[in-house]
Parts: structure tokens; C-alpha cells; sequence
């Protein structure tokens, strides 16, 4: 069955259904990895977003049970060149197009994702959405222009309660803007006692669980749109560890008073390079976001930067003068993507264990 993919510039691509028939208005963004789409796709840092694959085939080697990064995504739609409906991989429990369906997320194959990817490239992200073949092409058009970009996506995927994942460890509690489980996992790997709070816990209730630290989850959309998450962030820094990333990383950046602002099409991929900003290594890294942290606007804070993107100079991580807080753009967990920055959860460890000497 055809179906369409509808941008707010006007442009219209036709190709084939697959997934779910549940459109909604999303930001069209795309990502470069050449593998991973099961993660991608429950990235809850992509709600509101609809997800363009520019590596061309998609859906060999099926959906398993084990790469899940959240149990509910939270993707708008999927966008890929070619789909392929007969994966070949011993770990494969169904297609891709069988498990969109089940979750409820649309998808589109066969429409040319390099032309569109320059289109995103040279004019920004855009609003679009996924239509029916007999759609009324004008009326769309003009609904995405008259959209507004979500502002309640972190809400949307947060946990609404508290609740443990007990271990003999560290005692630390991720707050949970859209957390991947990749985080979960390398936090406990390493024996962390976690307790897992919704965005808008306060200061004094993360405070109330004596934490040996505080990890800031990823999470989507714009960080201005969470201020009370920035409030809390602001008053946890000067009593424990604070660990942030991706989103988490902004929030940090806010709470010191730097500045953040949209990237014209944002790091989406397994394959951006970040520089070390001490000792001159680049690691290879993966990347989901829009928004930056304003290198010149650190400068009216206690931060300094740590890591910067080689593509185009921008902030991918900071660190406190004064206090153990630190935190990066990228994804040190991977999931999916190269390890190189997986030790930055040995050096939140480590400075567990130094800050927290009675423990
Ligand atoms: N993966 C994330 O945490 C992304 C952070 C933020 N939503 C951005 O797009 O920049």
C-alpha cells in the first residue's frame, strides 16, 4: 500500500506502508548509523520525532527481545530506503514491520532518504508527518506550518513513580527524563544501588536517599522546557556527585547559567568524532540531539568544556570547577554505537568512591 511522507516545505515523497497507521506531526531528523535501528527506534529521546535511516537497508536482521533501550517507544514515524521483511539473524523474534505495528508507530520504505537527508541538511529539521496515499496534500501543508514543536515530550516518557533497581553498591539515583536502558545497564554493571525518580523530583527528595551521586538521564526535546528539572539540578550540584548525559548534560549546563540553542539539523548517529579536550584522544561516538550547550556562554560560569564534536566545534561535554559534576553530549553507554567512551562510567566510579570516603 502507498503512502506518503509530507514535509512543511511542501515537499511530498511517496513510497510504501509499513508499521502502524497512527500519524502524527513530528520533527523529521535523520540518523547516519549503519546499525542499531532497534535501539534508535526505542530511544524515547526521539519523541515527538520522526526518524529518517540514511544507511539504505533496514529491517535484516529483525527485532529482537534483548535491544530494547525503552519497553514503550516513543518515535513518531520511520523512514527508511529500503525495508527488508525476511531477517536473517539467529536473535530475530519478529519483523520490523510486525513489531512497528504491535507498538504502533508508522513507517515508510522506498522513498529516496539521500535527497531528503540534503534537504535537511541544507534548510534545518522540518515539521512532517506520515499520510494516507488520498491525503489532502494543501491541508497538511498548511497543519505543519501552523504547528508548534512539542513542549511535553520529557513528561510524555518519564517514569511517573519512584521505584528501585536494588544492588550492593554505590547508592545512586538517575533521574529520569526518558532514561535509555543503556544507562541503567552500565550503571548496574557496576553494582549501583539505583533508585529511579520522575523529572520533576525535588532536590530534597533525591537529598532524603542520601545518594553517593545523581546521574542525569537523556531524555528529548528542548531543556528550557523542563525548568524544574533545572531548578533541582541547581540545588543537587553543591551537595553530591552529579553525573549528566545528553539531556542531562544540558541541564547542567542551564543550572550554571550557560546557554543552550538548536543545531540546524542536529548529531544523530553512532560515528561522531569528539575530541578530548585534555589529553587530545578522539573518540568515536554515539549521538542523539538538537539542542547545544553555547561554548561562549560557559564563559560566565564555573564550567569549562571537556569534549568538543570535530564536525563542527560544537560543546559535547563539561565539567564544574568546584564541585564533582561533570557530564557529556554523547552517549557513553553506546547502544548502539562504538565503546570508545564507555570508561566514563569507571571515572563516575571513581569519583563515587573519592567524594564518598564514610561509604
Ligand atoms: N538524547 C538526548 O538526551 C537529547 C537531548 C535533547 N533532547 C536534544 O535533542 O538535544
Amino acid at each position: 500500500m502507498e503512502r506518503l511522507l509530507i514535509l512543511e516545505d511542501g515537499s511530498v515523497y511517496k513510497g510504501t506502508a509499513f508499521g502502524s497507521d497512527n500519524f502524527q506531526i513530528g520533527e523529521l531528523v535523520f540518523n547516519t548509523s549503519m546499525t542499531g535501528y532497534q535501539e534508535i527506534l526505542t530511544d524515547n529521546s526521539y519523541c515527538g520525532q520522526i526518524v529518517l535511516m540514511t544507511y539504505p537497508l533496514i529491517g535484516n536482521y529483525g527485532v529482537n527481545r534483548d535491544d530494547n533501550e525503552s519497553i514503550i517507544p516513543a518515535v513518531f514515524g520511520f523512514v527508511v530506503k529500503d525495508y527488508c521483511d525476511e531477517p536473517n539473524n539467529w536473535r530475530s523474534q519478529e519483523t520490523l514491520d510486525a513489531y512497528l505495528k504491535r507498538v504502533d508507530i508508522p513507517g515508510i520504505y522506498g522513498v529516496d532518504t539521500r535527497a531528503i537527508t540534503r534537504k535537511l541538511r541544507e534548510k534545518g529539521t522540518m515539521r512532517a508527518t506520515l499520510a494516507a496515499p488520498d491525503a489532502d496534500v494543501e491541508e497538511i501543508v498548511h497543519t505543519l506550518k501552523e504547528t508548534d514543536f512539542l513542549h511535553d515530550q520529557v513528561k510524555r516518557v518519564s517514569s511517573s513513580k519512584i521505584f528501585p533497581i536494588p544492588n550492593r553498591g554505590k547508592k545512586v539515583v538517575l533521574m529520569d527524563f526518558g532514561a535509555k536502558m543503556g544507562i541503567v545497564r552500565e550503571l548496574s554493571k557496576r553494582n549501583c544501588d539505583l533508585i529511579v525518580v520522575p523529572y520533576n523530583t525535588p532536590a530534597d527528595v533525591i537529598m532524603g536517599f542520601h545518594p553517593d551521586g545523581v546521574v542525569l538521564s537523556n531524555g528529548p526535546g528542548n531543556p528550557e522546557d523542563v525548568p524544574e528539572a533545572i531548578e533541582t539540578v541547581r540545588q543537587l550540584i553543591p551537595q553530591t556527585v552529579v553525573f549528566g548525559i545528553c539531556l542531562g548534560h544540558q541541564l547542567i549546563s542551564l543550572a550554571c547559567g550557560a546557554k543552550t540553542y538548536k543545531l540546524k539539523f542536529g548529531h544523530r548517529g553512532a560515528n561522531h568524532p569528539v575530541v578530548d579536550l585534555k589529553s587530545g584522544t578522539v573518540l568515536i561516538t554515539s549521538q542523539n540531539h538538537g539542542f547545544a550547550v553555547d561554548i561562549d556562554s560557559l564563559k560566565n560560569t564555573r564550567l569549562e568544556m571537556t569534549y568538543q564534536a570535530l564536525n563542527d566545534k560544537s560543546c559535547e561535554g563539561v565539567q564544574h570547577k568546584d564541585y564533582p559534576c561533570f557530564s557529556m553530549q554523547f552517549h557513553p553507554e553506546a547502544s548502539a554505537g562504538p565503546l570508545d567512551s564507555e570508561n566514563l562510567f569507571d571515572h563516575f566510579m571513581d569519583v563515587l568512591e573519592k567524594e564518598n570516603h564514610y561509604a
